[in-house]
């Protein structure tokens, strides 16, 4: 059943990819928005508005005028584009996008004002950083809220949000740390369940067996760090017997420098966003 805050309100995805498509499922798993109220544009993939609108029953067409009317006519346009094709993407919907409706973004890196500067208007905006977890209702993210934005439209974008995870606010400049930590933190905790696997594998373990030992590990730490609510430093002295086994290992990951790396990785994923958000900007030449 629908939440009514979302019921009869029209959302229209520019950009058609994994992070359009985590989202998309999400709300549409979740109840929250009507299929039939979902509008998918992109630039050329035809096959791709194919594929979203079999899987998930979404509006598709591939008539550049009957995308912008889905543009125009949305309460919601949500900008799913690569950094690289910001520009491009925002000149076209330009002229489409109006007030009082809503845009948000999950474009890691760009900021509200060179949104604001690329479309030229005084719009409400809502600028994001979630993660592909969404996809099954398991994502974190962050969210800042433009001057413009109304009670409704902070309302709807927080039940997007926390239908498909958890969502939390944060002040603007926040969201490249946020970006850091859970907006590419899906991939480091992937890299380490790869990591898990090579190993168990070396060691003589199947791959199936290694696969499934490997991600019930993460899956029941994780859930123990949120079930207990014990500190993570306190659940891992419980695993580590004095001289035992896990200490051999845990000192070989300091050995290696295992802190840092993970630290440092967010460090620079989070400076990585700042880089594309300056190579996004408007520069005052180029403006006008
Ligand atoms: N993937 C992730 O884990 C996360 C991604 N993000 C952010 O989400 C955004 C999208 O990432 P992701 O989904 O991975 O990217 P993808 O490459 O999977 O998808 C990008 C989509 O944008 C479309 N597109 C490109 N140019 C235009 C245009 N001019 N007009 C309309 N659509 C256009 C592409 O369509 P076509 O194929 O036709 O070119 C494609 O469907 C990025 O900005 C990223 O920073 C944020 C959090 C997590
Ligand atoms: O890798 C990226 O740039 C995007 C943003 C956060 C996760 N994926």
């Amino acid at each position: 059943m629908a939440k009514p805050i979302l019921a009869n309100k029209k959302i229209c995805f520019v950009g058609a990819g994994a992070m359009a498509e985590a989202i998309l499922r999400g709300v549409i798993d979740k109840g929250i928005a009507h299929a039939d109220h979902v509008f998918v544009v992109n630039r050329h993939n035809q096959n791709r508005l194919q594929e979203l609108r079999r899987t998930y029953g979404v509006q598709i067409h591939s008539d550049k005028k009957v995308q912008e009317r889905f543009i125009a006519d949305a309460d919601i346009v949500l900008l799913a584009m690569k950094p690289k094709d910001v520009e491009e993407a925002l000149g076209q919907i330009k002229a489409s996008v109006h007030k009082p409706q809503l845009i948000i973004s999950v474009i890691a890196g760009l900021s509200i004002q060179s949104m604001l500067q690329y479309l030229e208007s005084d719009l409400a905006i809502a600028r994001t950083m979630p993660n592909t977890s969404s996809t099954i209702g398991l994502g974190a993210t962050g969210i800042s809220f433009s001057a413009q934005v109304t009670e409704d439209q902070r309302s709807m974008t927080m039940a997007i949000f926390e239908a498909i995870g958890i969502a939390e606010v944060v002040e603007e400049p926040l969201l490249e740390v946020v970006t850091g930590v859970s907006g590419s933190g899906p991939a480091y905790v992937y890299y380490f369940i790869e990591q898990l696997v090579e190993a168990a594998v070396e060691g003589g373990l199947s791959l199936e067996t290694a696969k499934k030992l490997a991600v019930q590990t993460v899956l029941g730490a994780a859930s123990m760090v949120q079930e207990t609510g014990e500190e993570p430093a306190v659940l891992r002295k419980k695993v580590t017997s004095p001289n035992g086994t896990t200490q051999a290992a845990l000192e070989k990951m300091d050995e290696l420098g295992f802190p840092n790396a993970v630290k440092q990785a967010v460090h620079r994923s989070s400076e990585r966003a700042r880089e594309l958000g300056a190579l996004m900007e408007i520069r005052p030449k180029e403006k006008g």
